[in-house]
């Protein structure tokens, strides 16, 4: 059952470790064509900690996430996991069968993106998540009208259907599913893009949460005030296929001290 799951980590080593992670994509547009958005990318993250990454469009940022969620398989390095179910495990070249564990019981991905399933009620798109973990259906629909209170979905949306929502209110269903199941890896691709203040300020504050309660993250912000606030530490992509790891707390206290902005 999910709730046997432990989000920590073992003692000391980190829940994630990136070693040279590199992507290429063979395109056959017109002729072939090679683009490689990554080249050698490697940190470490520290269970419980959340790392954001930054860098301008098109640097391999989201590449990055769904090499380690495993929509994309890397073409080199590794990606070494320590999961409950499997214990350390190699992201970059676990199965299938291994990865879809994974996915359903220790891994939540976010993206802009809600793959709406049509006539399904918002509470129940979130609460089949639950669901899905072995919670009975009606413990997981009270649980998902809690997490619609704390998205501020009206009400009177509950039992609509997402497909016809607007952009910012699937996003939050998207949200809801994903933080419903408290991963111990939580992944983050602009989970905030599309909201308002209000709505964004109860995002970070569920994320917050999440932290304290022991789920490692790692996201992409399109708001660096946003991702300051949440990031322990900052990995800034450098255009060449790499990046370098940054403290936060430092960098905005060299920035405070120079006055300026830091461009990333
Ligand atoms: N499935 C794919 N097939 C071919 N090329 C891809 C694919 N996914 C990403 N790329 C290319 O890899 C590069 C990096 O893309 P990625 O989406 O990781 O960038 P990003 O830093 O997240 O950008 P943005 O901030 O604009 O979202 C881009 O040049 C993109 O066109």
């Amino acid at each position: 059952m999910r709730n046997r799951i432990n989000l920590r980590a073992k003692e000391g080593i980190p829940i994630l470790q990136v070693r040279q992670l590199g992507k290429q994509f063979d395109l056959r547009i017109a002729r072939p064509m090679e683009v490689t958005p990554l080249l050698d990318v490697s940190f470490d993250i520290e269970q419980g900690r959340f790392l954001g990454i930054a860098g301008p469009s098109g640097v391999g940022k989201s590449t990055i996430l769904k090499s380690i969620y495993r929509t994309y398989t890397p073409s080199s390095g590794s990606i070494v996991y320590q999961s409950e179910l499997f214990g350390e495990i190699d992201l970059a070249a676990a199965s299938e069968r291994t990865i879809t564990h994974l996915r359903k019981y220790e891994m939540g991905y976010v993206s802009q993106f809600l793959r709406v399933i049509p006539r399904v009620s918002a509470t129940d798109v979130i609460a089949e998540r639950l669901m899905s973990t072995g919670v009975e259906r009606e413990e997981a629909r009270m649980a998902a009208r809690q997490m619609l209170e704390r998205l501020n979905i009206d009400k009177k949306l509950w039992e609509g259907f997402p497909a016809t929502f607007s952009g910012g209110e699937q996003q939050r269903i998207n949200l809801g599913r994903a933080f419903i199941v408290r991963p111990r890896l939580m992944i983050l691709d602009e989970p905030t893009a599309s909201l308002d203040r209000r709505t964004t300020e109860a995002v970070i504050e569920l994320l917050q949460d999440m932290k304290r309660q022991g789920t490692t993250m790692i996201g992409v912000f399109h708001d660096w005030e946003v991702m300051e606030r949440l990031s322990d530490h900052i990995l800034v992509m450098d255009g060449k296929g790499s990046g370098q790891v940054r403290d936060v707390l430092a960098a905005s206290a060299s920035r405070k001290a120079e006055g300026g902005t830091v461009h990333v």
